[in-house]
């Protein structure tokens, strides 16, 4: 039997914010994900990028401040930037912990553009959130920008569309890698986003979901598992309650019904449960693990995390 093929999906917790925390949080992650390598598992690696790609739309626009001919750069642009700098620490030290421990195996980045409807209705109602927390009068400024601005309990945040992703415009070239055992990191961020008209791209003001594309991207490469590595050991009902429970196995169809209950919040845990869903639905056989960063290698060994089947 040949090896399991896993897509991982990597959240904050595994990334850190700042570019120091970034450093020393990729380092930790990696030896996680040599560990998962070590089993004997084919990876491609995705990620979240909402802290990274607010601190760069931040430092473009400081820089906007000092140069004339600055024009307000495009999120699709940040998402780029995002991918090659998220994606550079963790093919840095994934490298580094594969060669420590003897192995050599390629580890690369993919910078990965996915289409999206340019009428998805995402586009008249923004709810990522992206960056760090605003003050009023910095949210204020955001707003006079023509950007969008959210309250929440911590203090005003940016808000982006995060309309749905169709297509995976380098899926050949991450399936040539991925197939030859190689490491790839892709679709970051959820891909850069772009709208096709005929033979050119351009990018879109958007930032896609994460947990959405990491689907999108197991079921391309036809993978065994979708493995989505979050801060919490297991998904929960009545999250937060004294009557909280952890869900250890649970079928898509158990799921579907929570969801109806309204267990899982919109934006967090919301789209991995969907995540998970549509994969193991698609094809018999497939499993999707969701746990936190630190008990990867137990949740992919059944020991813990929130194991979906259909
Ligand atoms: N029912 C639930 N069970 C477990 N966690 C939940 C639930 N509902 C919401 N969450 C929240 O979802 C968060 C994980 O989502 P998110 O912060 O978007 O992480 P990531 O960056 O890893 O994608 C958890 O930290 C937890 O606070
Ligand atoms: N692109 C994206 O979903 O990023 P976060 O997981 O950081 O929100």
């Amino acid at each position: 039997m040949g090896k399991k093929k896993v897509v991982v999906a990597l959240g904050h917790r595994a990334l850190g914010t700042t570019l120091p925390e970034q450093k020393c949080a990729t380092k930790s992650s990696a030896k996680i994900l040599a560990d998962l390598i070590e089993c004997g598992l084919n990876l491609v690696i995705t990620h979240s990028n909402a802290p990274q790609i607010g601190m760069i739309h931040t430092a473009m626009n400081e820089f906007g401040k000092v140069h004339p001919d600055f024009t307000a750069v495009p999120m699709s642009v940040c998402s780029a930037m995002s991918q090659g700098y998220i994606g550079y620490d963790i093919q840095n030290a994934l490298r580094a912990e594969l060669l420590r421990r003897g192995i050599y195996k390629p580890v690369s980045t993919v910078l990965t553009q996915v289409t999206v409807d340019p009428y998805d209705d995402a586009f008249h109602e923004p709810v990522k959130v992206i960056g760090r927390t605003l003050t009023e009068e910095e949210a204020f400024q955001e707003e006079k920008k023509g950007n969008y601005v959210t309250k929440t309990e911590q203090g005003y945040r940016r808000i982006v569309a995060a309309p749905k992703p169709d297509k995976i415009i380098e899926i050949d070239a991450i399936k040539t890698l991925f197939d030859a055992g190689q490491v790839v990191i892709a679709a970051g961020g959820g891909g850069i986003p772009v709208l096709e008209q005929n033979e050119e791209l351009t990018g879109a003001s958007a930032v896609i979901e994460k947990d959405l594309i990491s689907e999108k991207l197991a079921d391309e490469l036809d993978a065994d598992i979708l493995l989505i590595l979050t801060s919490v050991d297991c998904v929960s009902v009545n999250y937060e309650t004294t009557q909280e429970k952890a869900l250890h196995e649970v079928t898509s169809a158990e799921l579907k019904e929570y969801m109806e209950e309204g267990q899982f919040e919109d934006y967090t845990m919301l789209p991995k449960i969907q995540a998970s869903i549509d994969f193991v639905e698609a094809k018999p056989g497939r499993k999707a693990i969701i746990t936190s960063i630190a008990k990867a290698k137990d949740g992919y060994l059944g020991k813990t995390g929130t194991i979906v089947t259909a």
